[in-house]
């Protein structure tokens, strides 16, 4: 049989491979602190690198929906965040099925939910269209008490919302400067990778960090990650070495950082989406 070229998908298709294609890197992406990798499973007991992989997977009928809802609404307003929310919870459950209850991808679903969406209403101008997705109130989101929402109330911490309301700053201020700078020093593909997680977590409020380890996994997250990039970053001996502190440091806090690893798919998604049009 022949093989489809590339431009005979669908513009949905290439987006929804683009955005499972950033989960699978993210969660190769190695040696990632405290997170799930190819080295093991980080913080986590009930995680591992297959479900990961099975999760991503899982997702791409969930994008493919997204984009052709904004392909069919066509502008940004209330219909396609609620058709958002509506697909978003939906693809929530497959997720839910497919880990059997395990919360791998929530944080990944709203933000690659939200670019997906955004890139096929405007390609060049994609975390400033998201923000505007996510300024509007789906009148059909339930309001759980959220580990998110808990460390809100505890701590005031701005959360993944809030991130995505304010034009994912993580990403575009840190994460993507940071692999293109690693990138031009010739740091190698992997370590920019690395790289650009690290300058996301050092200012992130990442609330699955707060959950877990409080105020002080937060701050070991962040000034731990600084000294990697302060020291050369992953692809310097002198980062490496500050790269295994802090993945001790956070594994003896239990301080996962999954908010900071979905926003790494988030830079990989918008890194790659020249190729996708
Ligand atoms: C608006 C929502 C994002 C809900 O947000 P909220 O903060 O209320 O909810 P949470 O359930 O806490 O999920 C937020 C997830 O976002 C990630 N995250 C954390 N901090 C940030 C941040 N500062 N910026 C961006 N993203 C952030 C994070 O996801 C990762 O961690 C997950 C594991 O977390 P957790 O469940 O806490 O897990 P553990 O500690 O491991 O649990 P136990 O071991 O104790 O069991 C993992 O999944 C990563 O993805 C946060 O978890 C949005 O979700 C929402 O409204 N959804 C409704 C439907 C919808 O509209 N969908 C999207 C349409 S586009
Ligand atoms: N690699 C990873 N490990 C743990 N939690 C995550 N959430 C998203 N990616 C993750």
């Amino acid at each position: 049989m022949r093989a489809l070229k590339l431009h005979e998908l669908s513009l949905a298709d290439r987006l929804a491979d683009n955005a499972v294609d950033a989960l699978i890197d993210e969660a190769d992406l190695s040696p990632k602190p405290a997170l799930v990798d190819r080295r093991g499973n980080g913080a986590h007991s009930d995680l591992h690198l297959g479900l990961m992989h099975a999760s991503a997977l899982s997702l791409w009928p969930m994008f493919k929906e997204m984009a052709e809802a904004a392909i069919e609404f066509g502008e940004v307003g209330l219909p396609l965040r609620e058709a958002l929310g509506r697909i978003g919870r939906e693809g929530e459950q497959a997720m839910l099925t497919t880990t059997h209850g395990v919360n791998t991808h929530r944080g990944a679903i709203w933000a690659l939910g939200l670019l997906t969406a955004a890139a096929v209403l405007a390609p060049r101008a994609v975390t400033l269209t998201a923000a505007k997705l996510a300024l509007l109130n789906d009148r059909y989101a339930p309001q759980p008490m959220s580990h998110g929402a808990q460390v809100a109330q505890r701590y005031g911490a701005r959360g993944a919302r809030e991130e995505a309301q304010l034009g994912f700053p993580s990403v575009v201020q840190r994460g993507l400067p940071q692999l293109h700078r690693s990138r031009q020093q010739n740091a190698g593909e992997q370590n920019a990778r690395l790289d650009a997680l690290l300058a996301i977590m050092t200012d992130l409020g990442d609330t699955c960090v707060l959950y877990r380890a409080g105020p002080e996994g937060l701050h070991a997250m962040q000034t731990g990650a600084q000294a990697v990039l302060d020291a050369g970053g992953s692809a310097t001996l002198a980062g490496r070495r500050q790269l295994h502190e802090l993945d001790l440091q956070l594994l003896a806090l239990n301080a996962s950082p999954g908010g900071a690893a979905d926003l790494l798919a988030a830079c990989l998604f918008i890194d790659r989406l020249d190729g996708a049009f």
